[in-house]
């Protein structure tokens, strides 16, 4: 494996470009719960056969609820910082689709670093469904999107996925652990060489290779 051919750009922090930075460990544990809550709740209400008065009272009971969680809302792009098992730090959005902490639609994907690059493991339900008792393609891409843009920001500096071509080698299953990982192949000026897996029972169901372009940090 080939990395950092150039020396790593200096680690933006998003601070200098107007971006709000929570600490993760300052997310409060009331708001962590009331995330869970509300991703069981869409699953939920996703798959409720409930009768009709249920469904009715359920539906103001959650429109004052909403009216009520609906204050102070962060700014867009609010970041948060993640300290990592191997003692360095991230950053990401923090209402991320995939591994955002406030997301309750997302699943979430939490990804480690390893000797190689990125790891992670989910399982997903039927919020994740496109083909019966199938993950859906889309959401498969977006599980490799972020763990090449990841395992580069990590390795380089952090970028946008300028490509990512996939490779739908077997159906991904619902209620299964996917293990995903991510691993940068070459550098090569602003362009990161990215491979993704998504595995199942060790055996790859997708492929991705990608080309994150760095974000260019102003002097
Ligand atoms: C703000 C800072 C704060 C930092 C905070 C940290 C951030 C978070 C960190 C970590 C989390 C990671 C998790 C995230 C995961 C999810 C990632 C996503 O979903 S990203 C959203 C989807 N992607 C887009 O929306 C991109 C849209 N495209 C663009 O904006 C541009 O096209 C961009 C930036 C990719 C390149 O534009 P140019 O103007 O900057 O640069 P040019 O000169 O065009 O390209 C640079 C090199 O890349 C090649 N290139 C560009 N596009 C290519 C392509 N499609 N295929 C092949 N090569 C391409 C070019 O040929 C050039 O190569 P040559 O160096 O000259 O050899």
């Amino acid at each position: 494996m080939t990395v950092n051919t150039q020396p790593a750009p200096q680690r933006p922090d998003p601070r200098a470009f107007g971006l709000p930075v929570v600490e993760q460990a300052d997310i409060p544990a009331e708001l962590r719960d009331l995330v869970a809550r509300v991703h069981t709740l869409i699953d939920v209400v996703a798959n409720t056969g409930a009768d009709t008065d249920t469904l009715a009272e359920a539906a103001a009971t959650i429109e004052d609820v909403t009216a009520r969680l609906d204050v102070a809302r962060r700014q867009i792009g609010t970041m948060v910082r993640r300290e990592l098992d191997d003692g360095t730090a991230e950053h990401g959005t923090i209402t991320n689709i995939v591994a955002g902490d406030t997301n309750p639609a997302a699943p979430p994907l939490f990804l480690q670093p390893t000797a190689e690059g990125v790891r992670g493991e989910v399982t997903l339900g039927t919020l994740y469904q496109g083909p019966p008792g199938l993950v859906h393609g889309g959401w498969i891409a977006a599980l490799l999107d972020q763990a090449v843009g990841t395992a580069s920001s990590l390795a380089t500096s952090p970028g946008l996925t300028a490509k990512l071509e996939v490779d739908y080698r077997r159906p991904t299953p619902l209620f299964n652990p996917l293990e995903i990982t991510a691993e940068v192949r070459r550098t090569e000026r602003r362009k990161v060489f990215v491979t993704g897996r998504i595995r199942v029972n060790g055996e790859i169901t997708a492929e991705a290779n990608a080309i994150m372009v760095r974000v260019e940090i102003p002097a």
